[in-house]
């Protein structure tokens, strides 16, 4: 991170979003005199982090701090009220991140004008390096800025730029609630074991650990995903006969396009 003690980053909300990118940072090294954490009322384990790390944390900004990058994660509903008492911290050069779902740009310039102004959607896999970072940037970001983004988020995990910002609703309903998806994928094949037979504790752990495993078989694998699938599928066998339920045309494609688009819709309403 390039920022100094002089010009911060002020992450506003260090809530599970918020935190899950600052526990990556700090995972990574991250000087915590760079970082100024403003929370009126952070979870207990996050007050931890930041004594243990000895990250300033603030219950609200002060004013005589001006952030090289003012990043928000609050509640997309809690914007209106709050980015007014940002404003007097805002110079020309502050450099506005946001990642809450629905926020436009639009909105984020109404309250602190011509300035430079990422939108990123993030997921909490950024906890363990593992995100999916999706930035898209207003035309005020220079090159030098978009950079400086993309040193913050690859410390966290990959990073892609939306080049339009009506595509930053689809991407929240894919990689921003994603985690979601897979952890009830967990809990499905944990229950169907159940149903099948299984002690809940057995299922549990094997359930869990297939997702694991799978995940990190496709982080390491040059494989894609078909492919991965394919190898676990016997002619005739037990995969294949699991798949002809869940490939059926009113199976998991046909679910998902339907959760899919159910987000992607709500982060439109987000926008007001
Ligand atoms: N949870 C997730 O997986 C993801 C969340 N987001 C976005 O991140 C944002 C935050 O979501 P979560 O972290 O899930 O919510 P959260 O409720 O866990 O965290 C929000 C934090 O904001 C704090 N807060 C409330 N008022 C504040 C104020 N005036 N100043 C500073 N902090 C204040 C709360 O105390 C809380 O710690 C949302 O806009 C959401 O759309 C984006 C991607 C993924
Ligand atoms: O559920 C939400 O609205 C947020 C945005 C993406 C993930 N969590």
């Amino acid at each position: 991170m390039t920022q100094t003690a002089e010009r911060p980053l002020a992450l506003i909300g260090a809530g599970k979003m918020g935190g899950a990118m600052l526990e990556g940072w700090v995972k990574r090294g991250a000087d915590p005199r760079s970082i100024v954490v403003v929370d009126p009322k952070p979870a207990p384990e996050m007050s931890d982090l930041l004594a243990r790390h000895g990250i300033g944390h603030e219950t609200a900004l002060s004013a005589s701090c001006k952030p090289g990058i003012l990043l928000l994660a609050i509640k997309p509903q809690l914007m209106e009220r709050v980015l007014p008492t940002l404003t007097p911290s805002v110079l020309p050069d502050t450099l506005v991140l946001s990642i809450a779902a629905g926020t436009t740009v639009a909105t984020l310039g109404s309250a602190f004008g011509d300035v430079p102004i990422v939108r990123v959607m993030p997921n909490t896999p950024a906890q363990v390096g593992r995100g999916m970072s999706v930035a898209y940037a207003n035309d005020k970001v220079v090159d030098e800025q978009r950079r400086e983004v993309d040193l913050l988020l690859s410390a966290i995990g990959m990073v892609a730029w939306a080049d339009a910002e009506d595509q930053m609703d689809a991407v929240t309903a894919v990689s921003g609630s994603g985690p979601a998806y897979v952890f009830h994928l967990v809990e499905a094949l944990a229950a169907a074991g159940v149903k099948a037979g299984l002690p809940a504790e057995l299922a549990r752990v094997i359930a869990r650990q297939t997702v694991v495993g799978a995940g990190e078989l496709l982080h390491q694998s040059e494989l894609d995903a078909g492919t991965l699938r394919e190898n676990v599928t016997s002619p005739n066998g037990t995969t294949a006969a699991a798949l002809s339920v869940l490939m059926a045309p009113d199976g998991l494609g046909a679910l998902m396009e339907k959760a899919v688009a159910a987000a992607t819709r709500r982060s439109r309403e987000l926008a007001g």
